[in-house]
């Protein structure tokens, strides 16, 4: 079983962080050059910057789905790298609600299915999480929780990746552009639950965005420059 979440989510500290890619021709490419990050527990912060500049790369840094080629992302006194892959996981898991950009929906199973999935990872009960993914389901505006998500327009997508994050209530949200395939208005109202929700949890929240309504709402902004070749 998964260990309980901490009551507080911890200070989030990035230190030297360096995170590279390899090209197709066999170059490195700098995704992110960060001196310093340090964000109190239960703070928010948008990550800004035009395409490119690194955001969903410094997201997976800080979700410890990737290892930072340089630094350190500490959560609290945890060095994300100095964990095995299946202790990040595990760490992960029991910590973190995130957004994936591209959703991460797997077909075959219903809005409520997808919605349910980190209770099935995670080790919880599935069965006893139903209600509470049907009132997030209701929350972010879906009304047929037993519609296949293959069938589901890119709007309604992006709904079921935001309820998933908030199934197993995390100490730390991270969302990579949560808003960015909604109109104008139903966008700020899945913003606005992103916060909302946040700050009834006490969790800290990072998303990276281009919406200026949300930036503005988030308060504190990190605007990162795309860093180039590698050295
Ligand atoms: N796996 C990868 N391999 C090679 N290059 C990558 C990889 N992932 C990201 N990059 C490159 O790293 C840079 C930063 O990408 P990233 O997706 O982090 O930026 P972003 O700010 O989130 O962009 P967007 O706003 O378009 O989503 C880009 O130049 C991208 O092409």
């Amino acid at each position: 079983m998964p260990s309980p979440p901490p009551l507080l989510p911890p200070t989030l500290l990035v230190e030297a962080l360096r995170i590279r890619h390899r090209l197709p021709s066999g170059d490195w490419m700098t995704a992110v050059a960060l001196d310093r990050l340090a964000l109190e527990p239960g703070g928010h912060l948008a990550l800004t910057g035009a395409s490119g500049s690194g955001k969903s790369s410094l997201l997976s840094a800080l979700a410890g789905l990737d290892r930072p080629s340089d630094g350190r992302v500490l959560w609290g006194d945890t060095d994300l790298a100095r964990l095995t892959e299946p202790a990040r996981d595990r760490w992960r898991r029991a910590r973190i609600g995130l957004v994936f950009q591209d959703f991460h929906l797997v077909s075959g199973l219903d809005v409520l299915g997808n919605i349910l999935l980190p209770a099935r990872f995670g080790g919880t009960c599935a069965r006893a999480l139903k209600p509470r993914a049907m009132a997030l389901a209701a929350r972010v505006g879906l009304t047929r929780p037993h519609q296949p998500v293959e069938r589901l327009s890119r709007g309604e997508m992006q709904r079921v990746a935001v309820a998933r994050a908030l199934l197993l209530s995390p100490m730390i949200l991270l969302a990579d552009e949560p808003t960015a395939s909604l109109d104008a208005e139903t966008g700020n109202a899945i913003g606005a639950l992103l916060i909302e929700v946040a700050r009834e949890l006490g969790s800290t929240l990072v998303v990276a965005t281009h919406d200026p309504w949300l930036r503005q709402r988030l308060g504190r902004e990190l605007r990162l420059e795309a860093a180039g070749l590698a050295a």
